[in-house]
């Protein structure tokens, strides 16, 4: 059955595990689909797994649009979230326009980097009934202002900050928050502050659900992976075999473990 934003919120408040990954293309989309995965994000890490740049900021409305169409046509299940890029909410306007963009290649929800500060953009979003999510923490189009990829939210007055932040854009009417590169406890936190599901990556193994880079998940990105990925191919004899693992160890709330994840 596919899989909507009211079962995820189920699946929270049942205290069951949300699986996710990334995804680019069709035929990586149906094998996560078939796997049994919640949800796929045509992320804009696409920019480094895919055209090969050393950030996201090259990715442009019209790459997600093209790789949201190729992954939506793999996929019966699962539901489908599009990354709005760098540089794609300039104005009202524009941001309007753009999510439609990529609602009509086939996305279910739209992801948009930042905090307190998109609490407009999500209402007027919502009004014009795009869902969103709201990826905080490590937000990679922001590399530059952070000085690289580094964990967000040690010190405790940050961690507050970030809390009363997600607070906020949820009563905006944000419906899924991505939570990234933080300290295990804030990720856990984060999650218990709030009712809608929180996804980690590199956020520890107490929040809602998990997502992964696929490429990172399957050990073929080039160079050192981030600390809090974990290369299941490294124990699985077939691809399929390595994304059963992956979901069966979210679900199972055994990844991730110690050594993919931050501490204060
Ligand atoms: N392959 C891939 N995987 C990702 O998870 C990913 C991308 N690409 N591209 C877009 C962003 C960039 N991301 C990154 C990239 C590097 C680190 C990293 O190296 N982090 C350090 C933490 C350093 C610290 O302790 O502050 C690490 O050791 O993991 C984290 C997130 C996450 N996203
Ligand atoms: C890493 C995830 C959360 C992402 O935003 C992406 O793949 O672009
Ligand atoms: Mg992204």
């Amino acid at each position: 059955m596919a899989i909507t934003i009211t079962k995820l919120a189920a699946m929270k408040a049942a205290g069951e595990k949300i699986a996710t990954l990334t995804a680019y293309d069709s035929s990586f989309a149906h094998l996560f689909d078939d796997a049994g995965i919640d949800a796929l994000l045509i992320g804009d890490s696409l920019g480094m797994v895919v055209q090969g740049h050393s950030s996201t900021l090259p990715v442009n409305v019209d790459d997600i649009a093209y790789h949201t169409q190729a992954v939506a046509r793999g996929c019966k299940n699962a539901l489908i979230l599009a990354d709005m890029p760098f540089m794609s909410m300039p104005s009202l306007e524009k941001t309007l326009l753009n999510a439609a963009t990529l609602m009509r290649a086939g996305a279910n929800m739209v992801k948009i980097e930042g905090g307190q500060w998109l609490c407009e953009t999500i209402q007027a979003l919502v009004e014009r009934a795009v869902p969103v999510c709201v990826h905080m923490g490590l937000t990679p189009q922001s590399v530059h202002l952070f000085g690289g990829y580094k964990v967000q939210g040690r010190s405790a007055q940050q961690a507050a900050d970030f809390i009363a932040q997600a607070k906020a854009v949820e009563k905006a009417g944000a419906q899924l928050l991505v939570v990234e590169c933080v300290p295990a406890s804030l990720g856990k936190a984060l999650s218990e502050a709030l009712t809608i599901p929180v996804i980690g990556i590199g956020a520890g193994a107490q929040t809602d659900g998990q997502i992964l880079v696929m490429h990172d998940m399957l050990g073929i990105t080039p160079g050192k992976l981030p600390k809090f990925a974990k290369n299941y191919m490294a124990q699985a004899n077939s691809i399929p075999d390595a994304i059963g693992q992956y979901i069966q160890e979210v679900r199972q709330g055994s990844f991730p473990s110690s050594e993919h994840i931050f501490n204060e």
